[in-house]
């Protein structure tokens, strides 16, 4: 379980996140919508203890981030929005580096590349080095590196951006089956139909605060329209981010 309790972080004059509380629960899929400048990475960038908020606290399965920042690292997978991948190593083993930064040992470490080698459908790059990879590749070997040490919650910063229409099918087809097995996923986007293809629940956020929160049905029923892409323009304000 991951749970943004008031979180404040100003840059400058800059107010990226304006007192953001949401929790997103075990065994779901948690969209955090909002159009570009939202606020989604910066919000997201303190719940995977990258960024320390001004004020407020994340908690992870419980446990607050300022206490135990190992802990919750250790319960938590993360694909950052910068990917990051090291290029002259293939792809797995760009997988198998983190496995071992992890403490995995080797028969552990080969089950689970292989494992998620096959779930992302990847076994035709497994054995290229990652220099050169198209986007879906390094988003695939990323998210592959992320989730080597079976981390309970995980948190995913624009997930299929730049994906063509296949790699966007097998990635929600993945993210689905990680809600399956009871994990708590928690992804942003700024594509209206990405978050409600994929969702059991939704935060919106725009500049900065929650503006919205529920089941896809419960921000139709509040807003009193029948179609989610109205809803939205109704809670946003704004055409911004309904168009892929
Ligand atoms: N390191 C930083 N320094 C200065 N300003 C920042 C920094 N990070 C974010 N901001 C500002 O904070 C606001 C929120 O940015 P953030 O990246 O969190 O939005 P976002 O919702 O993820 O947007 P996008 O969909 O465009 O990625 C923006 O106005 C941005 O310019």
């Amino acid at each position: 379980m991951i749970e943004a309790r008031d979180l404040h972080k100003a840059f400058g004059v800059v107010k990226a996140a304006e007192g953001v509380s949401f929790i997103a629960r075990d065994g779901e899929i948690t969209g955090l919508l909002g159009p570009n400048g939202a606020g989604k990475t910066t919000t997201l960038r303190m719940l995977y203890t990258l960024m320390r908020p001004d004020r407020g606290a994340v908690l992870i399965d419980g446990r607050n981030v300022a206490d135990e920042a190992e802990t919750v690292r250790r319960a938590l997978g993360v694909l950052p929005d910068a990917r990051g991948l090291y290029k002259r190593l293939t792809a797995r083993e760009n997988i198998e580096y983190f496995a071992q930064l992890h403490g995995l040992d080797a028969a552990t470490t080969r089950a689970r590349c292989d494992a998620l080698i096959a779930a992302l459908e990847m076994q035709d790059i497994a054995a290229r080095r990652t220099e050169g990879f198209s986007q879906g590749q390094r988003v695939k070997t990323a998210i592959a590196r992320a989730l080597v040490h079976d981390p309970r919650n995980v948190i995913l910063d624009e997930p299929t951006n730049g994906l063509d229409v296949m790699a966007t099918r097998t990635m929600r087809g993945f993210l689905k089956q990680l809600r399956n097995e009871g994990r708590c996923v928690l992804f942003s986007s700024h594509i209206m139909q990405e978050v409600a293809a994929l969702c059991d629940r939704i935060v919106v956020i725009a500049h900065g605060r929650v503006v919205a929160e529920g089941t896809p049905d419960e921000l139709r029923a509040n807003t009193g329209e029948l179609n989610l892409e109205d809803a939205f323009v109704k809670i946003i304000g704004s055409e911004e981010g309904l168009h892929a």
